[in-house]
């Protein structure tokens, strides 16, 4: 199958594993993404598939099913790291050096590159000296050098960090429209789910250099299969057997869990499905901790038997709604996921 992959990859650093897979794979056409914690490994996993790491590593990177050699991989790979790395020259210069760099002629480059600077909406800033670039244009220069290379293996991390809402949403609707139906393996790095949502057929969840979860990418953020990957999923609430009286514990979103306010509220539809069953959505009980408004939501922590639960209110709650601070109050479960129930 053509596309980049591993078998037994292990990185070691300091004494340590910083990284152990037992086998990736992502074929030509398709984006995967790692969505990990801070530290999990993510760029770690990147540098070694692009055999660009400086670590210890063990186990074989397939090229198109084949071992990678240094050569193979200088042909078939493009990389664009979280902090933009452009050359002196301006904006044109730089998407095409990483055609030059290929020994592709500067005639054959300038026409190779030109239609990725025009699909990538660089045209106007073509002559700009790159390196008076704002960070999010800069970005846009240095995923569209790696676009024009034609790459077979696109290795992605973090493009997005640091950029604001609505340049990054352009971007990302760019980067995707430019890869469709292209015989490019990607792979992005993120902490960030709408990016994967956005980008990516699959996403494997790395955690403390191992992956836990792997497959297509809605099922996967939908679906955590145990406490840390809820966590890192944003279902940071977690509600033991002894808090619910099920025989799973339960993960659940802030937005899906809501403080029960007064006898007015009524009984909550559960938000779309869950793994919750039909009929009366969960309720425990607890103590108010602390409210705080945050502008388009209210945030309320309670202190449960079990620890802390986090609602997200959308809008602002009136704070006369609101129970005294050291309240009894009660908090309904809207939608959940079951762990470790597969
Ligand atoms: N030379 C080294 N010696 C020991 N540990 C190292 C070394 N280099 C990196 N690490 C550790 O390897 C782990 C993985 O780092 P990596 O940069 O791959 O994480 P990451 O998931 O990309 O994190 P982030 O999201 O913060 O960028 C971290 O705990 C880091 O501290």
């Amino acid at each position: 199958m053509n596309g980049i992959g591993c078998r037994d990859l292990r990185v070691r650093a300091g004494g340590r594993e910083l990284l152990s897979v037992p086998e990736l794979y992502v074929a030509s056409g398709r984006t995967l993404a790692v969505l990990g914690p801070n530290g999990a490994g993510k760029s770690t996993l990147l540098r070694a598939l692009g055999l660009l790491s400086r670590h210890r590593v063990s186990g074989q990177v397939l090229l198109d099913g084949r071992p990678a050699t240094p050569s193979l991989m200088r042909d078939a790979l493009a990389a664009v790291l979280q902090r933009p790395i452009l050359r002196r020259g301006t904006v044109a210069a730089n998407v095409i050096s990483g055609l030059r760099f290929r020994g592709v002629s500067r005639r054959e480059a300038r026409t190779r590159a030109w239609p990725w600077i025009e699909a990538l909406g660089l045209a106007p800033l073509a002559g700009r000296d790159a390196r008076s670039l704002s960070i999010g244009e800069a970005q846009r220069v240095s995923i569209t050098r790696a676009l024009a290379v034609g790459p077979r293996v696109l290795l992605l991390d973090e493009p997005f960090s640091g950029l604001d809402g609505t340049t990054r949403a352009d971007l990302l609707a760019d980067l995707r429209a430019a890869l469709a139906g292209r015989p490019t393996a990607t792979i992005l790095v993120t902490h960030d789910r709408q990016e994967a949502l956005a980008l990516a057929e699959d996403t494997a969840l790395l955690i403390d250099g191992r992956i836990r979860q792997h497959g297509p990418t809605a099922e996967v953020l939908d679906h955590p299969s145990d406490a840390d990957t809820a966590r890192l999923l944003g279902y940071t609430n977690l509600l033991p057997p002894a808090l619910t009286g099920r025989t799973h514990t339960l993960a659940a979103r802030p937005e899906h869990t809501r403080l029960v306010l007064g006898p007015s509220d009524v009984p909550d539809v559960p938000d779309g499905p869950s793994d919750v069953p039909d009929g009366p959505a969960d309720e425990v009980f607890g103590t108010l901790r602390r409210t705080v408004a945050l502008g388009i939501a209210t945030r309320v922590d309670v202190d449960t038997s079990s620890g802390l639960l986090t609602c997200l209110h959308p809008g602002d709650v009136l704070a006369s709604e609101l129970p005294p601070i050291g309240s009894d109050v009660r908090v309904r479960i809207r939608h959940a996921r079951s762990l470790n129930h597969r």
